[in-house]
């Protein structure tokens, strides 16, 4: 396919979009960011086709344009926008993760408007973080507006085709409603844990102490504030309804603590796992798929490189390779992450013949 690409805003999503677009022959994917030191980083590191100085003039000539910035920015742009002499069939979208205020400033736009949102991510941003693999196996939303051609939409799912993601399209209130409870509220409990770590003066040995599971829940609580501020402030009525659905579950959790007989606490932490276990957890309908292999490793120079140097003698490509800290003074679990289940039975057959660790999976 044909055509001139424009991407706002040059962090984690925006760069690893950029990249993935590539992928089309016939793709230019032109980058703009705020940040004049982004916007060459990711020219340099081939993450875009081109850098051009002004924003204005570079919209006018793109068929695409993709708004990767922070909700609240990406809104201001696009009143913006409303002042660019933008071609009359440009498609404009974004990759926000809220969709209602977003559509609703589409409606002022004399153009085409398909909202966008990959559900997949990290806690990381910027550029350095971006990955052409990143969408590959997520989901990628799409809300259209009620007037958008099928044509339109087709084009655009085309466009991301090379992203790999599976694109589906949701009306926006559907798409905030169900990323409020699987997405934002969470992060507002991951971000409250640490608070309430934070607050712990009696013992401050206890951030010494948080292990896996700690670390785990509150991972995305690392993530970018401003990102975050944005979300929680257009997607505000859905996540307070979610708190106040927590507050109740919380109050019935208080009550069966109090009662603290063993048998209906049981009952409850099973009631979870079995709901936990069956969630599409990667590839079949998940929102972040990677197949994640745990290793045991022990606390000696060298130890990553050796696996890591089986893997690649075998040709098992790793998508991501992190080590879960559970211990402060010895290496702690490695996690390597796979594109693929069956790069993931393959890397721990290898695993297992060539060396003594033990592996899992979670
Ligand atoms: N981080 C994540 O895991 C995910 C984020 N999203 C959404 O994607 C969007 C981008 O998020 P990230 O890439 O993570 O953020 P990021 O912080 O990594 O990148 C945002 C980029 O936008 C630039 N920017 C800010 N204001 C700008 C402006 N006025 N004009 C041009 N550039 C501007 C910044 O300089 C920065 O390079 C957000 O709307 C976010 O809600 C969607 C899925 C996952
Ligand atoms: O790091 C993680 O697990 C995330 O939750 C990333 C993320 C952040 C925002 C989104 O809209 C979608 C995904």
């Amino acid at each position: 396919m044909n055509a001139q690409v424009l991407i706002i805003g040059l962090g984690l999503i925006g760069g690893s979009l950029a990249k993935a677009l590539q992928r089309h022959e016939g793709v230019h994917v032109a980058g703009y960011d705020a940040d004049p030191h982004t916007a060459r980083k990711a020219f340099k590191m081939g993450i875009i086709h081109s850098s051009p100085p002004s924003l204005e003039r570079a919209a006018a000539e793109a068929d695409v344009i993709v708004f990767a910035t922070p909700v609240g920015t990406t809104v201001k742009l696009m009143e913006q926008s409303k002042f660019w002499d933008l071609k009359k069939d440009a498609i404009l979208t974004d990759t926000g993760s809220t969709k209602h205020q977003i559509m609703e400033a589409a409606k002022g736009l004399d153009r085409t408007f398909i909202g966008g949102h990959p559900m997949v991510g990290s806690h990381k941003s910027g550029v350095e973080a971006a990955k052409e693999v990143l969408f590959e196996n997520a989901f990628y939303i799409l809300t259209p507006m009620e007037n958008t051609s099928e044509e339109s939409i087709a084009f655009l799912k085309e466009l991301l085709s090379v992203t790999k993601a599976k694109v589906e399209v949701l009306k926006a209130d559907e798409h905030d409603y169900m990323t409020a409870i699987v997405s934002h509220f969470p992060h507002l409990i991951a971000a409250s844990l640490v608070h309430q770590l934070a607050k712990e003066e009696q013992y401050p040995f206890a951030r010494q102490l948080a292990a896996g599971g700690f670390r785990d829940i509150t991972r995305i609580a690392s993530s970018n504030p401003e990102m975050w501020r944005d979300i929680t402030t257009q997607n505000n009525g859905m996540i307070v309804q979610q708190l106040s659905n927590w507050m109740d579950e919380m109050e019935q959790l208080r009550d069966l603590l109090v009662r603290n007989e063993p048998e209906p606490i049981q009952e409850y932490f099973q009631r979870a796992k079995s709901v936990r276990d069956e969630l599409p957890i990667a590839g079949h309908g998940a929102m972040y798929s990677v197949y994640d292999l745990y290793i045991d490793i022990p606390d000696v120079p060298g130890s990553i490189s050796e696996l890591t140097g089986y893997l690649a003698e075998e040709q098992i490509s790793i998508v991501n390779l992190r080590i879960l800290e559970t211990r402060e003074d010895v290496f702690g679990i490695l996690v390597i992450s796979f594109q693929t289940p069956e790069d993931r039975e393959r890397a721990k057959e290898c695993i297992s013949k060539r060396t003594a660790y033990d592996t899992y999976i979670s």
